[in-house]
This record gives structure tokens, sequence and C-alpha cells, in this order.
């Protein structure tokens, strides 16, 4: 079965003008599962907030598909530029905060919260008792009489959080949150929507363009790149895929070479190999001196994973036989070419290996698919 609460498929939207055509979103496959915090990194012009404005049908994608809770609001959009009554209905289901929260100035805290509701016909006392349950939710019940102007950043986008969760959405979409906020906001708001995700059991796919918030409150994530998803999975899944850029970037294990004639290997250890003293086996083995220029140890779900790079004395050519070996212990392992990026060792190694160099360039990372948790 498959459990979606949020699916694209094949999603493309071309912004056109008189003169130009750009391709924001060119294909886009996600599938976040219910309950999780599902983050989409990437830099600036990637296509994010394009991807999660269509999400919503803010903006109407060119083509393929947006189901949201099982309904394909592509499907109820129609063709004119005004949302019919179905879709004003299904999006009362997805709430959504703003970088630059988006409150009325003119309104009290309770007020900006009591809005959607408003909007939706519910009466004056329903409103009035939903935004004071909402606001004790979100820990501001003594904000209530207060205007936007008298609150911090970080107040304020709990006042966009109660409101954007009025209508009992299923599915919360943050546009960049916490970009406009502090490191110890950032985190604040952070813990608040993974209590919300907890307490909830409310999805909330969020865009952003720092790794950190990836790290502090996401289940899974894809990096977008020229409109694209190019690598997408668990957090966990990720960190054990060799070569997968998301999870150099999450756990950066740096270190270059110590000079020429040296070969630089990033390992991923997962499993059982995560546990067993592997590299003291190597050194002991095959009588060779191992530097380790860098290390990360991460525990997810429960899976214990761990990066390292390690630096062996001699080129390429001079430790295949070792990199076999480390291979055949149930490692990932990929060799670093003078520049920074790792090249995934994708074949069995040979003494014959074509990989020996001139490195390749990296291979592009296959998206690790998604697994029952
Ligand atoms: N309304 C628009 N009209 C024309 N082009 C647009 C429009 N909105 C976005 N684009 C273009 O689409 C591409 C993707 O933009 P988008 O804002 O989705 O990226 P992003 O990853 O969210 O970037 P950022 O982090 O800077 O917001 C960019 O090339 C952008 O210039």
């Amino acid at each position: 079965m498959d459990a979606s609460v949020i699916t694209t498929t094949d999603l493309r939207k071309v912004y056109r003008s008189r003169d130009r055509e750009v391709t924001a979103l060119d294909g886009v496959d996600l599938g976040v599962r219910e309950g999780e915090v599902y983050g989409v990194v990437g830099r600036s012009g990637a296509g994010k907030s394009t991807l999660i404005r269509c999400v919503n049908l803010l903006e109407r994608p060119t083509s393929g598909t947006v189901e949201v809770a099982g309904r394909d609001l592509t499907a109820l959009a129609g063709r004119s530029d005004r949302a019919p009554a179905a879709l004003r209905a299904a999006r009362a289901g997805i709430g959504m905060v703003f970088q630059h929260f988006n409150l009325l100035s003119s309104r009290t805290v309770q007020d900006n919260v009591e809005l959607p509701l408003e909007i939706l016909g519910v009466s004056g006392r329903a409103r009035a008792r939903k935004a004071g349950e909402l606001l004790d939710l979100v820990g501001l019940s003594d904000k209530a009489r207060a205007y936007p102007a008298q609150l911090s950043g970080g107040q304020k986008q709990r006042v966009g959080i109660a409101r954007a969760l009025a209508g009992d959405p299923k599915v919360l979409l943050s546009d960049e949150a916490t970009s406009a906020l502090d490191p110890e906001t950032t985190r604040s708001v952070l813990r608040l929507l993974r209590d919300l995700n907890r307490q909830l059991g409310l999805t909330v796919l969020l865009i952003t363009h720092e790794m950190d918030v990836v790290k502090q409150v996401c289940d899974s994530a894809a990096l977008m790149k020229g409109g694209r998803v190019v690598e997408s999975g668990t957090v966990a899944e990720l960190l054990a895929t060799p070569g997968s850029e998301l999870a150099g970037e999450l756990f950066p294990v740096g270190g270059q070479a110590s000079g020429p004639d040296r070969t630089v290997v990033d390992l991923t250890f997962h499993g059982d190999s995560a546990t067993r003293p592997v590299i003291s086996q190597l050194a002991r083995t095959y009588n060779v001196d191992i530097s380790i220029l860098g290390a990360a140890m991460e525990t997810y779900d429960g899976r214990q994973i761990g990066r390292m790079r390690i630096e062996l004395p001699g080129r390429f050519e001079d430790n295949v036989v070792p990199i076999g070996y480390l291979r055949e212990q149930g490692l990932d392992v990929a060799v670093v070419p003078d520049a920074p990026e790792a090249v995934p060792v994708t074949g069995p190694v040979s003494v014959t290996d074509p990989v020996a160099a001139p490195v390749p360039a990296p291979a592009p990372v296959s998206t690790v698919k998604e697994t029952a948790k």
C-alpha cells in the first residue's frame, strides 16, 4: 500500500514570458509519507518554492499531478484562474507557513489565528475557542490580545503556525519558515514543528536551504537541482548511499590527501559493519598505515551509520586489494579524487579495474527508493 500523503507525479512548471521560458520544475516525482517531516533542499533557483507552491496549487503546474491526502488537486483546479470551491475546500486541509510570517498587522494575534476560520464561515464563539486552543498549543496564550508588531520573530512564526493549523490540516507546508530567524529561535520553532508532527500526526513538507534544518527535524529529504529531484530518501538511507551529496553535506567528513601518491577513500559503515573493527583488521591484514582524516557517527531509526575518510599510502593502483577487502567487509567505498567530491566505486574492484586514474567525474547518485519504516 502506498502510504504517501503527498504525491507529485512528473510535475512540470514552465514560466513563460514574452521573450523567454524558464523550466522551474522538470518532472518532479515526490512521495511524502503520512506522519513524516520531509525536507526539500537545494540552491537558490533549484525550484523549491515553485514545488511547494504547486503542492497546494497556489501555482498551477504546467503538467503532471499533485495528490494530497488521496485527492488529485490538479483535477480539481479547473481551467479558470479562480480556484473552484472544491479546490478551496481541499486547501483547507493543507496548512502553510511562510518565511515572512504574512500576519495582518491591524489584527490581534487571536484575530490572525481566527482569520482562516472566518473565511470558512465558522461562528464567532467556535472560532475563539479554536484560536485559544491553538495559541495554547504553540505556547502563546498570553499574547492573544497583542499585535504582531509587539512580538519577536519567533513568536510571529508561532502565530503563523497556529493560523496554519486552524483548519485541522493533515499536511503542513513550510516555505523557509525559519530562514528569517536566529539560530536559537530556529531551533525552538523546529522543535515546535517536530512536537506538532508527533502530537497531531501532522505530515510536514518543508523547503529550506539550511542543512541544519534537515539534520534537526527531517525524517526524509530530497535534493533539488535545476528543477529536478536528484537524490531522495530517508535520512538513514541517504547516509548509507555511497557518494550521496546530501549525506556528504549533512555529515561532512573533510580532509585532504597529505601529499602526492596517497589514496583518499570515503567509507560508509552501516548495519553490522558499523560495529566491527574493520580498519584495524585492514591495517593488520595488509600491513598498511592508515590515517583517519575525518569521521562522523550517527544513529538513525535505531541504526548506526558511520562515515569515515581515510588515507592509504600509495596511489589507487597500489591500493586496489585493500579497497576490495573493505568492500568485502560490507562497507560502501568511494575513492576521493583530488577535487573534494567522491566517486563511488561501483563495479567489482580488481587489479585491472578501470576506476584507476584518471578518476572519472562523479556519477549521479541514483534516487533512493522509499521503503516502509
Ligand atoms: N513567477 C515567475 N516567473 C518566471 N520565472 C520564475 C517565477 N518564479 C520562479 N521563477 C524561476 O524559476 C526557477 C525556480 O525558482 P524557485 O523560486 O522555485 O527556486 P528556489 O529553489 O525556491 O529558489 P530560492 O531559494 O531562491 O527561493 C528560477 O529560475 C526562477 O527564476
